[in-house]
């Protein structure tokens, strides 16, 4: 790997033509438009919130047979929204396209040079061993805007609401039942990417399974070499009856793809609070989630009260790296658009390093004692 390929740049998301997001980045999630690229056929809107920056294309014509307008992504032509493309900062933009066209990869868009009159970058959009997924490889280090060249600065004061997102923690990519480890080896031979263990007991040929009786997911993590600080996780289902998050994704967005972003936060009780007041919809873990297994211990344990953390459905999670004293706490948003597909994520970690493998156990033991009460099965 000769390239280097360093932290997320963007995420690029694409609304369909004549919708809206359900939940709205800008008025309810307070990203700050930072700049805009506007043509006839499309509107480009660059919103930032620390280092995460989601890049937000919308159309602003029917879908035609060659109106691809889109500067720095490919048009995945959505007939639902999706959140399709990686932008990730690299070194050498034709080293590294030329190095994945040799092992194969489809090269939408091949290095080409973009400018105004705040210098120029480089950039070039590979297709990903996943679904919908692609990546825009892109070196701005000749460039001093605000954003990216074709796009006018928008100037405005950030939101003084005191939310404190720092940058993205991670991206978690729902794969077809089998396809994890194809897609494993893809960032391992094409970006150099590394597997990241989710548990110490896990061998990494395996993954991570959770649930069990046939219901469950595996999971796979992978992060950069050049340590980005953004982790890629990898999950398929495994559900052989009752079908889960994943495989409800894999339905409703017509194949894998992007499923949610995980959005670091020095403060995930204050930033949940503050969301929520502006309209922002969170997913409330059912009661027996704190009631289950001594949660409210391991909350108290870790510092935290879990009278608050049921009050905002915060989830707290110490199960894989417990017994060292770290902890993380995440909270997932309904989804942005109108099926059940891309959600955001806050997680405010306490050197955990994981993804909350023990909350998404705990939630299933919770739902599943929630079915088994409403039909009187509960021991
Ligand atoms: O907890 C996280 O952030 C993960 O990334 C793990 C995960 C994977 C798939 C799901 O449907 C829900 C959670």
């Amino acid at each position: 790997m000769a390239a280097s390929l360093s932290r997320p740049c963007f995420l690029s998301l694409h609304v369909p033509y004549g919708q809206g997001c359900a939940q709205d980045l800008a008025a309810a999630f307070r990203f700050q438009p930072v700049a805009v690229r506007e043509t006839p056929r499309v509107r480009q809107l660059a919103l930032r919130r620390g280092a995460a920056v989601f890049l937000l294309n919308q159309r602003l014509a029917p879908a035609g047979i060659s109106n691809h307008d889109f500067l720095y992504d490919v048009d995945p032509r959505p007939t639902l929204g999706t959140a399709s493309n990686v932008c990730l900062e690299v070194d050498d933009v034709p080293g590294l396209c030329a190095q994945l066209q040799s092992r194969g990869c489809t090269l939408p868009v091949p290095p080409i040079e973009v400018r105004d009159e705040r210098g120029s970058v480089t950039y070039g959009v590979v297709s990903s061993a996943v679904g919908n997924i692609s990546h825009t490889l892109l070196d701005r280090s000749r460039y001093r805007g605000p954003f990216l060249p074709g796009f006018q600065p928008i100037r405005g004061a950030p939101p003084g609401d005191g939310v404190e997102i720092s940058h993205f923690d991670h991206i978690t990519y729902v794969c077809p039942r089998g396809g994890t480890q194809a897609a494993l080896e893809w960032y391992q031979l094409c970006f150099g990417f590394r597997h990241f263990s989710l548990s110490p007991r896990q061998q990494p040929a395996q993954g991570f399974v959770l649930g069990g009786h046939g219901a469950g997911m595996l999971l796979r993590a992978l992060q950069s070499s050049q340590g980005c600080g953004c982790k890629l996780v990898l999950a398929e289902s495994l559900s052989e009856s009752i079908p889960n998050q994943v495989d409800t994704f894999l339905e409703q967005h017509g194949g894998a793809g992007i499923q949610h972003v995980g959005l670091r936060t020095p403060d995930i009780v204050s930033a949940t609070r503050a969301l929520q007041r502006a309209g922002v919809r969170f997913f409330t873990p059912p009661a027996a989630y704190y009631s289950q297994g001594g949660k409210e211990e391991e909350v108290r344990g870790a510092g935290q009260d879990p009278c608050t953390l049921a009050e905002l459905g915060i989830l707290l999670d110490t199960a894989v790296h417990g017994d060292s004293g770290h902890y993380l706490m995440q909270i997932f948003t309904h989804p942005l658009f109108s099926e059940e597909t891309f959600f955001l994520e806050l997680i405010e970690r306490h050197g955990a390093p994981g993804f909350g493998e023990g909350n998404i156990q705990a939630l299933w033991k919770a739902v599943h004692w929630l079915l088994a009460d409403a039909q009187g099965m509960r021991e």
